[in-house]
């Protein structure tokens, strides 16, 4: 069995204890980008199987005809960038680990590690230093201050956890039928969207991004934020209106954003102007990059093959949960 496996740009799955469980399988990493189908579907002929790192290439139509003996695509959690109905014509059987590992720790924990550096200028701080100055950026306390936590699903809900170890207040907003989960478990929801948005001292985003969710937060919620709150999102740089965070921190609205997301990743590019902003503080989408969520989320995803492999029975999803998720 031959496996190739994509955008794993930094060969860090090979590192993996759970990488083992590929023994006697003919591996391929591809550690570059392959952003034109047909060359990505050159490429690919000679595999058996496909693993996913994570959304950067779609598995569509035109590439999954061109690739008629291709088995098995295995995809780490579940994005829309694979083309379900042509899996099926092809008869490529199509898997994710979405129901065994869930990405909430190592992201919500991520989220904090933006917070507190953004909170008390960690960055800044150690640049000063490093730099043979001793200064005092005056930072500040969460305890007491209020967070407010846009999306009621996995990672939000862990986020919450932290914050109440904080001290912190927190105040929701979702969809209805998030609100409505969270009115149920008891959550303090804003009264509207506009209090929401108005009210805490730092806003955190976890949404999936899906075509109604993208452009989400618009420049007008951005505008309402307190001209000395934080931004953060670690979720997908889409959600935000294209322009809107920019604009708004240039405009004092809100002060300061953390981000682990952008529109074009990886950057290669210098003096983008987000993230070179004085009150942004930013890293390369690393909220699930942990040994801990790798191993854990990588092991289900080995296991897949490897039954494929042996002929073993295969943990499969619903394919209808495709519809409901989407990314960049
Ligand atoms: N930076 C990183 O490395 C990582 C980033 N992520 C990202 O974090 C985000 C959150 O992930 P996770 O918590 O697992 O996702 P979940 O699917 O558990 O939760 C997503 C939440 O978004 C809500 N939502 C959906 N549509 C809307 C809408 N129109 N308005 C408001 N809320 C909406 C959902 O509510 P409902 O379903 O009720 O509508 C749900 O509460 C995702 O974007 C994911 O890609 C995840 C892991 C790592
Ligand atoms: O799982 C996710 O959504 C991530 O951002 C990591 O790829």
């Amino acid at each position: 069995m031959k496996l190739a496996i994509l955008d794993d740009w930094f060969d860090t799955l090979r590192t993996l204890p759970c990488f083992t469980k590929l023994d006697g399988i003919d591996v391929t990493v591809f550690t570059d980008h392959e952003p034109d189908p047909d060359r990505l579907a050159e490429r690919l002929k000679p595999f058996d199987a496909v693993v996913l790192f994570r959304e950067r290439s779609a598995m569509t139509a035109q590439i999954l005809r061109q690739l008629p003996n291709l088995k098995l695509i295995s995809q780490r959690s579940v994005y829309p960038h694979v083309d379900v109905d042509a899996c099926t014509a092809n008869g490529t059987l199509l898997c994710s680990n979405m129901h065994a590992g869930t990405p909430s720790f190592a992201a919500a924990e991520h989220t904090w590690a933006l917070i507190l550096a953004a909170m008390r200028q960690i960055p800044q701080q150690m640049a000063n230093m490093q730099a043979g100055r001793w200064q005092m950026g005056v930072g500040k306390t969460l305890n007491g201050r209020t967070l407010g936590l846009y999306g009621y699903g996995r990672i939000a809900k862990a986020v919450e956890t932290y914050a109440t170890a904080f001290g912190m207040n927190v105040l929701w907003w979702s969809s209805e039928a998030g609100r409505a989960r969270a009115k149920a478990d008891g959550k303090t929801i804003a009264s509207s969207r506009d209090a929401f948005f108005s009210t805490p001292d730092v806003i955190s985003v976890h949404v999936r991004l899906k075509p109604s969710t993208r452009g989400l937060i618009t420049a007008h919620d951005l505008a309402l934020m307190r001209d000395d709150a934080l931004f953060v999102n670690t979720s997908r740089a889409g959600l935000i209106e294209p322009d809107a965070m920019l604009n708004a921190l240039n405009a004092g609205r809100p002060e300061k954003a953390a981000l682990d997301v952008f529109d074009v990743e990886p950057i290669t590019w210098l003096d983008d102007p987000l993230i070179t902003h004085p009150n942004v503080t930013c890293t390369p989408h690393i909220g699930f990059v942990t040994e801990d969520e790798f191993e854990l989320q990588f092991s289900d995803i080995f296991d897949q093959v490897a039954a494929y492999k042996n002929s073993a029975p295969i943990h499969m999803i619903n394919p209808s949960v495709w519809d409901q998720t989407a990314s960049q």
